[in-house]
């Protein structure tokens, strides 16, 4: 049992983290990790003066928050320094490889077998965090230990944090909530309503698990924070960056102009690429993410892409769910 009324750590030894991407993400995680007063925490960039090596030299925790983009090359860095099996590899990325379509744990446990890999991921906007604000998290790992190690590295008096069992799951609910994010965006930029908002929520998670299932995760984990947890705070937020995407479509602006303003990282660009590839593949009924993935084609306009999911065939609510 860990008391983290006041940020206390009854029972544990220091430990030292080292946080590789020094983006918005990883600073704020650097800040939730200083928290605990038993944690080193050492931030790590491509720009930082000491090697990658110096910095991950004696962690107990060596934590991925680059974008998708990154993921390969900084496997490619780490492997090449001598990180030792007992290292605890934490993945906080939202992405989906769009080559080999896997997750950042898989490509992670594919690097380094020998390494427990723990994700994690839920509903947390790194503004609200840089502001000291009270959150939630999931860490999640095929190794209970790690997952509880993790837990007791972050838990403190402004950040909660649940552990399970399934990476994937809680993985894939951070990284497809983040297409939902692009239609909650335009959903609310053409001032859609409430109804339509909560319509598109509710059959945003049946979408979510159908390809998340196919993935490998469990189906509850997807009701729980990582899933709908992250799906509220994101689809519900103007801090999103994926939600800005939407909004600024709905205004009318072309795709290049809404992503030079936001100037930042948007993983569900990405992600619908490679949700719609899959989706297409197995024939999987991602209704959402097709209307997402034609509107950033420049394929429809916003008004018909909400014009066409009103205007599929009729169905049963729970015809084809898996659940
Ligand atoms: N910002 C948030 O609120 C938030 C919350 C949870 C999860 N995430 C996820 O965290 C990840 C990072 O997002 P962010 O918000 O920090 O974006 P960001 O654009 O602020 O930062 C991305 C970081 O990745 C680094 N990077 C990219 N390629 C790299 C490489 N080859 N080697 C080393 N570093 C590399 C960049 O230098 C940059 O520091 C994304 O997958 C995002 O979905 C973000
Ligand atoms: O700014 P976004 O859209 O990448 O969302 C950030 C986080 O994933 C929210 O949990």
């Amino acid at each position: 049992m860990i008391n983290t009324a006041r940020g206390d750590r009854v029972d544990m030894a220091p430990v030292t983290i080292a946080i590789i991407g020094a983006g918005v993400w990883g600073a704020a995680l650097a800040r939730l990790a200083r928290q605990n007063p038993q944690a080193i925490v050492r931030l790590w960039s491509r720009r930082s003066p000491e090697s990658l090596a110096e910095a991950i030299g004696g962690a107990n925790f060596v934590l991925s928050a680059v974008s998708m983009k990154g993921v390969s090359d900084s496997i490619t860095r780490l492997a090449a320094t001598e990180m030792p099996p007992s290292t605890v590899l934490i993945t906080a990325t939202k992405g989906l490889d769009a080559q080999s379509h896997q997750t950042p744990s898989q490509m992670w446990h594919s690097a380094f077998p020998q390494n427990p890999i723990v994700v994690l991921s839920g509903p947390n906007l790194s503004q609200e965090i840089e502001h000291g604000l009270p959150a939630a998290t999931v860490v999640a790992s095929y190794d209970q230990g790690a997952a509880e190690a993790a837990q007791r590295l972050f838990a403190s008096n402004v950040l909660r944090v649940y552990a399970n069992l399934d990476p994937i799951g809680t993985e894939l609910g951070g990284t497809l909530k983040n297409v939902m994010a692009i239609a909650a965006g335009v959903c609310d930029g053409l001032q859609l309503g409430t109804n339509a908002k909560a319509a598109l929520l509710t059959r945003a998670l049946p979408e979510m698990i159908r390809i998340g299932t196919h993935l490998g995760a469990q189906a509850e984990t997807f009701f729980g924070l990582a899933g709908l947890g992250d799906l509220l705070a994101t689809c519900n937020s103007a801090l999103s960056r994926n939600y800005q995407v939407g909004y600024g479509l709905a205004q009318g602006k072309p795709l290049d102009r809404v992503l030079a303003e936001i100037h930042s990282t948007v993983e569900g660009i990405n992600t619908v690429e490679v949700l719609v590839a899959i989706a297409r593949e197995q024939q999987i009924p991602v209704p959402i993410a097709r209307q997402v993935h034609r509107l950033l084609h420049g394929q429809i306009t916003p008004q018909q892409a909400v014009r066409a999911l009103i205007d599929r065939d009729l169905k049963q609510e729970f015809e084809d769910e898996l659940l």
